[in-house]
């Protein structure tokens, strides 16, 4: 063929495309969506998750207007809400940011009093590669619904208290880690946060992050995650999908991965759902969320799950509390390094009330008003789940202030926006915990209240899909916060003539899961008494480690009775 006629064909075959698409409508948005710029255009830029782009989205919220509505009735104040931004499944249906005036009374008004129809999650490919058992990911159908019954009864307000020997056990080696090793203190906090993890969803410690069942589960987040971007094609033009499936994987090149972390998934899931079965069957079985769920399975409760069903649940929990604890106690403690006066007032507070001959417990939560402040600020200011975690799937079609809102868009809550909002925050970017001065509510009493504007923050999402995992991270962040503040002063490293190292208060890593991108930081603890009592209360704790670090019966038995 002549190279004239092959430029011809490509030319008038590209036309044909644009002609189809125009006239089908393709990624044009239908007059009464909420307005935006070309869908299909958006998608391919909007995919890069940084926090610059975070706030531009923020900025064109606040200074976008609405157009009028089918009536020619500008829409309300309130209706500056949803702002179209990129389309997660089909370009047709956009995934919609409320993150605009009033935001957080419109997550009031659709994702909590609306939850009906707001509950389910977007169809997205990578679900196709496995049973579907992710509750993280899942539609909101029966499992689901089972599922988070199961979280409901195992992990509610009452259940989570039952946990706190692990994490005060757990923040005594951590305290000890940094005062022995400080420039390690990532490590050491990222061995925490999993250990506090493994224990309280199986019982047993993480002494390392090099057990197998943990590199395992990293090795599942890191693979799962690059998978999940590189099938994003599949969600911004489902049509792929067909040509994907029956595709010969040599041309895709995804797919053995996909049968490899399904594979590694499924035996690393089942293999802890048996070893608690088998330390129940010996009698051996160890206070956990696992051992629970195991317990009191019922054939005839409507939270009963299968084997298969229940190993995932544990699993992703497992999964879901680790880097989420992690980043946010990094975020912590970047806000101290930043804020030294901030720093002080809450040490002077825990000296007042604790005093320097022990350290603070979770029973000192009611005394210690300014740590909670200290643990909402920090949950506010550098939220993990910058976006929410996963967007909400709407199952019916709505109507909101005048603007049509698809069925199955996704409504993703901008969390980074929200606790953002001038109105709710003045000057947000500031660590300031003076803020909750008077907010005495514990976070899933803040999350519950019926004026949005009341709450704390929106770190834990909102509506059925909210985090049920959020009483066990209140614990462990308040214990946390309040034993590092007892224990060190964190200060910001200097060069050698005393100017400090520069850092970059607002730098995340990118994705849907934040973390403060990694800084220098000194630690150095506050006297030479406490030092002595966190290397003495961690020589203690000795005596109810095995051989392995793990617990011995007698700390069960000292811990949880004869449960
Ligand atoms: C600082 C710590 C944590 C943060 C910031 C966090 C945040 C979130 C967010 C924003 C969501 C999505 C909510 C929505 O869709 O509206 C979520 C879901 C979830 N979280 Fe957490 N989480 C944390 C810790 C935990 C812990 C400790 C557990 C378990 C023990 C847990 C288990 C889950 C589960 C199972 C879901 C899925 C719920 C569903 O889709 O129905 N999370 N979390």
């Amino acid at each position: 063929m002549g190279f004239m006629r092959a430029v011809g064909l490509a030319v008038g075959a590209l036309l044909l495309a644009i002609a189809v698409a125009y006239f089908r409508g393709y990624g044009m948005r239908p007059k009464d969506y909420p307005p935006g710029s070309c869908m299909m255009l958006k998608k391919m830029y909007d995919v890069m998750l940084t926090l610059e782009w975070i706030e531009r989205t923020a900025h064109i919220a606040h200074h976008w207007q609405p157009p009028p509505d089918a009536n020619d009735r500008p829409p309300s104040e309130t209706a500056r809400v949803v702002q179209e931004m990129y389309d997660f499944n089909d370009v047709s249906k956009p995934l919609l940011d409320l993150a605009a005036d009033s935001s957080d009374q419109i997550v009031r008004e659709l994702i909590d009093k609306r939850s009906g129809i707001y509950s389910g999650r977007m169809d997205v490919f990578i679900r196709e590669f496995g049973e579907d058992l992710n509750i993280l990911m899942k539609d909101n159908d029966e499992v689901w619904r089972r599922q988070r019954k199961m979280y409901h009864l195992r992990l509610n307000v009452n259940v989570a208290n039952r946990y706190i020997p692990y994490q005060e056990f757990e923040t005594t080696q951590l305290l000890h880690d940094i005062l022995n090793f400080p420039e390690n203190y990532q490590f050491h906090t990222k061995r925490f946060t999993t250990s506090i993890a493994s224990t309280i969803i199986y019982g047993w410690r993480t002494t390392s992050v090099d057990l197998p069942h943990v590199k395992k589960m990293s090795e599942w987040i890191e693979g799962y995650a690059v998978a999940a971007g590189r099938l994003q094609l599949m969600d911004w033009w489902p049509e792929l999908r067909t040509i994907f499936r029956h595709a010969p994987s040599w041309i895709t090149g995804i797919s053995k991965e996909m049968e490899r972390l399904r594979n590694l998934e499924d035996e690393l899931w089942m293999s802890l759902l048996n070893e608690t079965k088998a330390s129940i069957e010996h009698g051996s079985q160890k206070a956990s969320f696992c051992t629970d769920m195991v317990l009191h399975n019922d054939v005839k409760a409507d939270s009963y799950l299968s084997d298969k069903q229940m190993a995932a649940n544990a699993g992703h929990a497992f999964a879901g509390t680790t880097d989420t604890t992690l980043n946010t106690t990094l975020a912590f403690i970047k806000a101290m390094m930043l804020y030294p006066r901030i720093q002080a007032k809450a040490q002077e507070e825990i000296d007042r009330v604790v005093g320097p001959e022990r350290m603070p417990s979770w029973e000192d939560w009611d005394n210690l008003p300014y740590i909670r402040a200290v643990m909402k600020e920090t949950l506010r200011w550098m939220p993990t789940t910058i976006l929410g975690g996963m967007p909400h799937r709407l199952s019916k079609t709505d109507n909101y202030e005048g603007y049509t809102i698809p069925s199955n868009a996704g409504v993703m809550i901008n969390v980074w926006a929200i606790n953002n909002d001038e109105r709710r925050a003045i000057n947000p970017r500031e660590f300031d915990p003076s803020r909750y001065e008077g907010d005495d509510l514990a976070t899933g009493e803040s999350a519950a209240l019926g004026d949005a504007t009341k709450r704390d923050h929106f770190t834990f999402g909102a509506g059925r899909r909210i985090c049920p995992g959020l009483h066990v991270a209140e614990r462990s962040m308040f214990i946390t916060m309040a034993r590092l503040l007892w224990s060190f002063n964190i200060t910001r490293p200097t060069d050698s003539e005393g100017n400090f190292l520069p850092v970059d208060r607002d730098a995340i890593t990118p994705g849907f899961i934040v973390s403060p991108v990694p800084f220098k930081c000194n630690f150095a603890p506050r006297d030479t008494k406490r030092a002595m009592m966190i290397q003495q209360s961690w020589q203690d704790c000795q005596h109810f480690l095995d051989k392995e670090g793990n617990y011995t019966e007698e700390f069960f038995a000292k811990s949880f009775g004869s449960e």
